[in-house]
């Protein structure tokens, strides 16, 4: 089997997704905002909606892979389990009083309790079941049950952390402080776990060190064809896509990049909040979203053994053109359900627009978009649901939640 994800919608074959587990635990009506969620979960029906979305991918032959399990078994090397304590523990974020202490304990841990507090960060109430006080101001300051390390509770949208573009990966930077120390866990994975180490693929971003030039997986669509679109978002900086367009450019494996310029809003905080592919020529599109300007990146000469980009601009109007002839397409079929704009805001707020792809005419979608669902049906695509009404509440959908790792050919 080869890790390689050479369009959007070729028969999914594995993906990482992440069960919701003790991060959702620590949200609260005080700090959801902080940690990019609209309203707190019922953890365990939450729980039952990720079990059911596995086990549709699962009944179409995917081989579903938990961030957890990829994470522990990553921290059972001894060099991965240091690399992963270097990078999340330093006197940054502890203070140099406690710093020493903290990674004391967490280096006292087996893989499995290491995991959980990784991701579940850990309370000052726990850490003082595990050792006595440090002499900490940055201890002291808490209140019990306040995190001494924050919480991950959107490893949820695995899309986001990391992203397979053709045969390489990219471990992106994240825009929000909430999520920065996501990357540490998926470059850990890549780099050591015995799955990934020794696979060979290429490694189109370093997010761990690449700071503000900041790209997610969300805002990256692998259209085939030696194609990428990326919104420039919320969340992707140009700077981010400059950085990953000369990677992939310089590979040979990608020939264009096109960069739409998107409205920078929560609401849309990716492109695929509003544009997903549901087959070879289809996409959903919210119809909300105006035409957006955009340019295409292409290789220049190389100068002093860096690769020059061609930057290109395009006119708002001429966005599906350009993406069809990227394509290699007479024009897009844009599927968008006639109905009021409030109604179609409401359904793109509850990600009606963020379908995943199991394989050319099959999405996996949220039973709740009942009007673009009906529609999707009517043109003969195979809409197969499940219940989001937890799991949406950070605002992410059955695309956002999957990392697709192999995808077949087209
Ligand atoms: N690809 C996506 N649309 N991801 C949605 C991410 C939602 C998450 N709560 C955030 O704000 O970052």
């Amino acid at each position: 089997m080869t890790l390689h994800v050479g369009n959007e919608v070729g028969t999914l074959r594995r993906v990482i997704v992440h069960r919701p587990g003790l991060e959702m635990h620590r949200l609260t009506p005080e700090n959801r905002e902080q940690y990019l969620f609209d309203e707190i979960l019922w953890v365990e029906r939450a729980q039952q909606e990720h079990d059911h979305f596995v086990q549709v991918m699962q009944q179409r032959g995917v081989e579903v892979l938990h961030l957890a399990d990829l994470l522990r078994e990553t921290i059972a090397v001894p060099e991965a389990r240091a690399h992963v304590l270097d990078h999340s523990l330093d006197e940054r974020h502890f203070g140099p009083l406690a710093a020493g202490a903290v990674r004391e304990m967490f280096e006292g841990m087996d893989d499995a309790e290491l995991t959980t507090y990784l991701i579940g960060g850990i309370t000052k109430a726990e850490v003082l079941e595990r050792i006595s006080s440090p002499q900490s101001l940055v201890v002291e300051q808490l209140t019990a049950h306040e995190a001494l390390m924050s919480p991950l509770p959107n490893h949820l949208f695995a899309r986001d952390t990391s992203a397979w573009i053709y045969g390489g990966v990219a471990v992106n930077s994240m825009h929000k402080k909430a999520r920065r120390r996501e990357t540490v866990h998926y470059d850990a994975i890549y780099r050591y776990h015995p799955m990934f180490a020794q696979a060979g693929m290429q490694w189109w971003s370093h997010g761990i060190d690449s700071g503000p030039a900041t790209a997610e997986g969300g805002d990256i669509l692998v259209l085939g064809n030696g194609v990428v679109v990326v919104g420039l978002s919320e969340r992707t900086t140009a700077q981010g896509v400059e950085r990953l367009a000369r990677r992939l450019l310089a590979s040979g494996e990608v020939t264009a990049i096109i960069a739409l310029d998107m409205p920078k809003a929560r609401a849309v905080m990716h492109l695929d909040t509003v544009l997903t592919m549901v087959d070879e020529e289809s996409f959903t599109r919210y119809v909300g979203l105006p035409d957006l300007p955009s340019w295409t990146l292409t290789a220049g000469d190389e100068v002093d053994g860096e690769l020059q980009l061609v930057v290109t601009r395009h006119a708002p109007e001429d966005m599906d053109k350009v993406i069809a002839r990227a394509l290699g397409l007479e024009r897009l079929r844009i599927l968008a359900a006639d109905q009021d704009p409030r109604a179609a805001a409401r359904e793109q707020w509850d990600d009606g627009c963020n379908l995943l792809a199991l394989e050319p005419g099959v999405v996996l979608a949220y039973a709740r978009n009942t009007v673009t669902n009906d529609y999707l049906r009517g043109l003969g695509i195979e809409v197969l649901e499940i219940d989001g009404g937890e799991l949406g509440r950070g605002r992410g959908g059955p695309r956002c939640m999957s990392c697709p790792i192999e995808r077949a050919p087209l």
